[in-house]
This record gives C-alpha cells, sequence and structure tokens, in this order.
C-alpha cells in the first residue's frame, strides 16, 4: 500500500516521518498527473503546491484550523489528503468530486471558492468569528500572485491588518497567473532579493562598516539591531508590513523541511502574519513546467508526450468546428483591422477569451489588466468617454462582480462599452461557480443596456460587429465550447437594434428562443411538425430590447407560447417576454418557461447538464406538447 493510501485525515500524516515525505509528496504528484491526464483539469496549480499542500497539513490540524485556498483550484493535494483519494479519479466528472473545495464536500473544505481573490476576506471572517467564539484554533488563506492582483484581496488585507486577528496569509509566488502575471504588484513581488544575495550583501555590508576608523563597532552593532527593517525594505515585505502584517518570506515552497520549520514558528503568532513562498507552477511534470499557460486548465492528454498545445483561438486539426471564442478572437482582429477606436481589455485571461491572436497584433490596443474586472469596466468606461470603443471580454460569471461598474460608470452616461460574454450559460465541469447563468437578468435591468445572444457563430462575428458600431453600452454573450458548424459570412449586413429573426411561420404554438438554444428549439420544432403540428420559431436575437413587433404580431396569430433560455428562468429572457405579454394586454397565449429552475447547477459535461436542468430539445418539447394537448 501507497503512503497515500494510507491517509484517510490529517493525523495519518502526522504519523509520517519528515524523511517520508518527499516519497508522499511523488506519489501525490503521480496521482494528480494520472487522474488529471483523463479528467482534465487545473493540473500546472495543483502541481506547483504540492509540498506547500503537505506541510500545512502537518503542521495544522484540519478541520479544526481552517485552511481557504483562493480560486482552489490548486487544491487537488489537499483533496488527496483529506480522504478523498479513492474518489479523486472522479473529479469534475457528473456527480463526482469537484475541481474546486466545496464546504458541502468536505470538512476541511473550509469555504466554497471558484472565483478569485477570496480567501482574505474569507479568512478574516473565520478568524473574526472564532475570535468571537473564543476558539483559538487557526485560520490560514493561501492566496496566488495573481489573485493578489485584485482590489478585494487588498479590501480583505486592509482590515485584517488592522484588526489583530490570528489570520496566516500564505502567498503562493509562481510569477504566473493564467498568462504570466501582469502589474506593479506582480513586478514588486519579483523584486525579491534572494536569501544567497542577501547574505553576502550583509557580509560586505558589515566588513565595510566594522572597517570605519573609530566609530566602525557601534555603526556596525546598529546596523545589526535594524537589519531586520533593512531586510523588509529590500523584499516585498515592505508592502505586507504597510498592511501590519508580520512577513516571512520570500522561502522556497519545494523545501518540504524548511516549510515545516517556519510553519511551526508562524504557528505560534496570533496576530496577522504573511508567508512568501516561491513556487514553480506545473513542478514535477517537465511539460508543465514549461508551459504553465496551457497546462493551467488542460483537457485530457497523454502523459507521456504531454500533448501538443493547440493553441486556443486557432482550431486544431482535430476541431473543424471553431469555438465560439475562436470565432470572437479572429472577428476581434478584424474589426481592429478597421476600427482604430476599437481596443481590448481582458481581465488575466487572454487565451480563454480568444484576444491572445489581438494582443500579438495590436500590442498597443491590448489591455491585460489582472484579475480586476471592477477595474476592467471602469478603465473601459473612461476610454469609452474619450472616443474609443473598448471591447471588455470577461466571462460571464466573472462579470457578476462588476456589476456596479457596469451601472454606474458606464450606462449612466451611455458610454459605448461592449461587454464580451464569453462562457454564457452552462460551463460544463467547473461547475456551480462558473456557469454563466445569471447575466441577462443583472444586466436587463439597467437602463441604456442593449444584450444580445447569438444563434451561432457566424452571429456571432455579426453582433460583434454590430456592438462596435452601436452607441452605447452593449453586451453580447455567447457559450463556452464548439459553434454550430455554420459558415462564417464576413460582410454579412450588421443588425438593427431590437430586431429579431423569424425563423418559420406557424400558428398551433409559437417558440421563442435566444442564443445558442436557437437549436434546440428548431430541432424541437422539427419532432413538433412531423406529429403534424404547425410551429413558429423565432430567434429573438436581443434580451434589451426585445423585439416588440415581431413578437406581439406573431403571439397574436397563437395561443400557445414556449420561451427558450440557457439562463435561470427568475428575470431572465421569458420573464422579459411574460412582461412584454401582459404589459400589451394579451392574455389569450398560455406560456411555458423553458429554463434554468431556481437553482444552482452543479458540475459535468455540458451536454448532461442540459439534459438534467431540462435546457435541451426534449425539454422545449415536453413544455410544447404540455400547452398542446391542454386542447
Ligand atoms: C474573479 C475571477 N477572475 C478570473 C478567474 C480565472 N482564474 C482562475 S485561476 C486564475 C489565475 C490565478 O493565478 P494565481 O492566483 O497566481 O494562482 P496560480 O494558478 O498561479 O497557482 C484566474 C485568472 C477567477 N477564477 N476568478
Ligand atoms: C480556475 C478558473 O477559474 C479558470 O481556470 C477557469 O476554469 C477557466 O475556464 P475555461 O476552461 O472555460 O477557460
Ligand atoms: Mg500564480
Amino acid at each position: 500500500m501507497s503512503l497515500l493510501q494510507q491517509i484517510q485525515n490529517g493525523d495519518d500524516l502526522k504519523a509520517f516521518s519528515r524523511d517520508e515525505l518527499p516519497i508522499l509528496a511523488n506519489e501525490i504528484r503521480e496521482r494528480i498527473i494520472s487522474v488529471v491526464s483523463k479528467t482534465g483539469g487545473h493540473l500546472a496549480s495543483s502541481l506547483g503546491a504540492v509540498e506547500l499542500t503537505l506541510a500545512i497539513h502537518y503542521v495544522f490540524n484540519l478541520p479544526v484550523d481552517s485552511l481557504i485556498w483562493d480560486v482552489g483550484h490548486q487544491a487537488y493535494a489537499h483533496k488527496l489528503l483529506t480522504g478523498r483519494d479513492k474518489e479523486f479519479d472522479t473529479l469534475r466528472s457528473y456527480k463526482g468530486i469537484s475541481g474546486f473545495t466545496k464546504i458541502s464536500e468536505n470538512p476541511c473544505d473550509a469555504f466554497t471558492v471558484g472565483h478569485a481573490s477570496t480567501s482574505i476576506s474569507a479568512g478574516l471572517g473565520i478568524a473574526s468569528a472564532k475570535h468571537l467564539k473564543q476558539d483559538r484554533s487557526k485560520v490560514i488563506s493561501v492566496i496566488g500572485d495573481g489573485s493578489l492582483t485584485a482590489g478585494l484581496a487588498y479590501e480583505g488585507l486592509n482590515q485584517a491588518g488592522d484588526s489583530d486577528r490570528d489570520l496566516i496569509v500564505i502567498l503562493n509566488d509562481n510569477d504566473m497567473s493564467i498568462s504570466p502575471n501582469v502589474g506593479a504588484i506582480s513586478s514588486f513581488l519579483s523584486r525579491k532579493l534572494s536569501a544567497h544575495s542577501l547574505q553576502s550583501m550583509r557580509k560586505e555590508f558589515g566588513v565595510f562598516l566594522k572597517s570605519l576608523p573609530g566609530i566602525g563597532d557601534d555603526v556596525y552593532k546598529l546596523a545589526k539591531r535594524s537589519e531586520d527593517s533593512f531586510k523588509t525594505f529590500v523584499t516585498p515585505g515592505m508592502l505586507f508590513e504597510a498592511f501590519n502584517f508580520d512577513y516571512f518570506g520570500p522561502i522556497d515552497g519545494h523545501r518540504l523541511n524548511h516549510l515545516i520549520d517556519i510553519l511551526e514558528n508562524i504557528k505560534k503568532h496570533d496576530e496577522p502574519v504573511l508567508l512568501h513562498v516561491i513556487t514553480t507552477k506545473g513542478k514535477g511534470y517537465p511539460p508543465a513546467e514549461k508551459n504553465p499557460v496551457y497546462y493551467h486548465g488542460v483537457g485530457a492528454f497523454d502523459v507521456e508526450t504531454g500533448g501538443s498545445p493547440p493553441q486556443k483561438e486557432t482550431p486544431a486539426p482535430n476541431n473543424k468546428i471553431p469555438s465560439y471564442t475562436q470565432v470572437f478572437g479572429s472577428t476581434m482582429m478584424d474589426i481592429a483591422a478597421m476600427d482604430e477606436r476599437v481596443v481590448a481589455i481582458t481581465a488575466a485571461m487572454p487565451e480563454g477569451t480568444g484576444l491572445k491572436g489581438f494582443s500579438e497584433k495590436f500590442p498597443h490596443r491590448f489591455f491585460d489588466v489582472g484579475i480586476a474586472e471592477q477595474h476592467a469596466v471602469t478603465f473601459a468606461g473612461g476610454m469609452a468617454s474619450r472616443g474609443m470603443r473598448p471591447v471588455v471580454a470577461i466571462y460571464s460569471t466573472f462579470m457578476q462582480r462588476a456589476y456596479d461598474q457596469i451601472l454606474h460608470d458606464v450606462c449612466i452616461d451611455s458610454h459605448p462599452v461592449i461587454f464580451a460574454l464569453d462562457r454564457g450559460g452552462i460551463v460544463g465541469e467547473d461547475g456551480p461557480t462558473h456557469h454563466g447563468l445569471f447575466d441577462y437578468a443583472f444586466l436587463r435591468n439597467i437602463p441604456n443596456m442593449t444584450i444580445m445572444a447569438p444563434r451561432d457563430e457566424n452571429e456571432l462575428g455579426i453582433m460583434l460587429r454590430t456592438a462596435v458600431n452601436h452607441d452605447g453600452p452593449i453586451a453580447l454573450r455567447y457559450p463556452r465550447g464548439p459553434g454550430e458548424g455554420v459558415d462564417i459570412i464576413k460582410d454579412a449586413p450588421i443588425l438593427d437594434i431590437g430586431k429579431g429573426e423569424c425563423i418559420r411561420d406557424g400558428r398551433d404554438i409559437l417558440i421563442l428562443a435566444v442564443g445558442r438554444v436557437v437549436q434546440e428549439a428548431i430541432k424541437a420544432a422539427d419532432v413538433l411538425e412531423q406529429e403534424g403540428h404547425s410551429v413558429a420559431v423565432i430567434n429573438a436575437r436581443f434580451i434589451k430590447p426585445l423585439d416588440r413587433e415581431l413578437i406581439l404580431e406573431t403571439a397574436a396569430k397563437t395561443q400557445n407560447i414556449v420561451t427558450v433560455e440557457e439562463h435561470v428562468l427568475d428575470g431572465g429572457f421569458g420573464s422579459a417576454v411574460l412582461e412584454l405579454l401582459a404589459d400589451n394586454d394579451i392574455f389569450h397565449c398560455r406560456v411555458r418557461r423553458v429554463g434554468i429552475q431556481d437553482t444552482f447547477v452543479e458540475h459535468g459535461p455540458q451536454k448532461i447538464l442540459r439534459k438534467e436542468y431540462k435546457v435541451d430539445a426534449a425539454a422545449v418539447i415536453s413544455a410544447a406538447k404540455e400547452l398542446l394537448n391542454h386542447g
């Protein structure tokens, strides 16, 4: 039996000698590589955090001590050490274990995470609650250097530093976000002097001071006493000391004994402490060390060859159908070549949003602001206020945290910002923290906002060109994954704002759909027509403003309406249609809304989830038949 198989909980781990820990680290790495090569997942981040995870679990007593991982994508070793080795093969699969930490999954998962930069605030909240309950157990928040580019992290540091609460923050600094990290903080962190260079500087400086005639010895003694503040000055410690944290580091985050010793020491503190560790993203698997960007979030791969990383924007040979993201990225480059006003903004996700190509072709019109979605939106508002056409490419789920910036800094003055909401709808294995199922609702209620969703990748290109030519805030939301396999017509005319498309006419029932689910509506209509029904299908194209004329005109000809969206029902597209019908006294129609009920969607393959949560063709047919059979 391997060492890993002997571990059910922290006590089992503590029974091992320190000499056994490197062996265990290798077993953990092998297990992670083997499983992720089959399931896909966040390989590089988890490989980089193996020794740090082992040291934390070795020194602290989980779940009594609380460990919060930032994002949680680097927590595979944590899962393996907390009794989930047997289930680990189900990582991110339907009904399997989550790809992030999740309170409901395991008592050692102190907080449910997935969105970046929450660990310090959550850790401080837990530490403050423990303090009020006279609970002296420890709280450890582990945050990456990328996640430290978000303002939320500083809001947490700011309060923590003024609170005297017993909080340990560990900065896992691998100089990488998903892409190489960006921003002044990142370069400040990279400014660290190595322990060796500090040592030799210290020695030379000491010799020089002692050589000063008459005063040498006194000055040397004074310098010795102030050495710590000197060290803080030349290392990133200055930043964290300013937040009133006791700073330790930077230390090698792969040296287990050193990590354990320093954590044992830090454990004795009862005020805010920050330990800065330096790690290598992808550590222990050469293809991931060499290409941590590709192996940040990877699909299944061949462990031996490592797999040649296909670029996300260009269709890989075996992916004949370009993804929505790839079409977005290539259309952006076409538009930018014709329109100098167009700039692209990403929040630390150039590859995921398809903007890598744009960044290489138009480096001066590309802005990676780091994990800082609120800032990205207000930054775009500023640019738009001076005549630019900023395209802010942020996943739907991550845009949720920039709601006020959209309202306050863009829509009040109707600045022409284009919101490219990728990963709209069910995203799949990333699960409830990542599905983009709320964007119609949180955008629809904002005056001056326009919202579109394309039926396929060709319409995405048309909508993007429409958006750039629109003089106001406009959002287009599109799904994760391959397009529908339609031809891309690059010179197709742009759309009239608020105008939908009548795909087919019919009298028995009207199916009103928006976004990718228009394909599900068409499939459902085909089945219903084979059963003798006359079915109208409308591609609404716009969630706001609705095509009032087309919808009311078509509703007048039928008594049954089904609306379809890959979005929560409350406040979504179907709600907007109900409001339109009611506001126009259209009461002769019976309406069924197909969409996500009032629940969070779990993780798993998109196809399975679309079926389970009833946003596929079968659900449309069932809703239609309920109305048609009602007589
Ligand atoms: C609010 C938010 N924006 C973007 C992301 C996507 N994302 C996940 S991990 C990551 C990079 C995190 O970098 P770092 O914290 O340094 O962790 P590492 O992967 O380097 O271990 C990003 C941008 C996210 N999860 N949450
Ligand atoms: C952990 C995280 O938030 C990102 O890595 C996210 O998983 C990327 O999602 P995609 O794989 O859809 O780009
Ligand atoms: Mg990092």
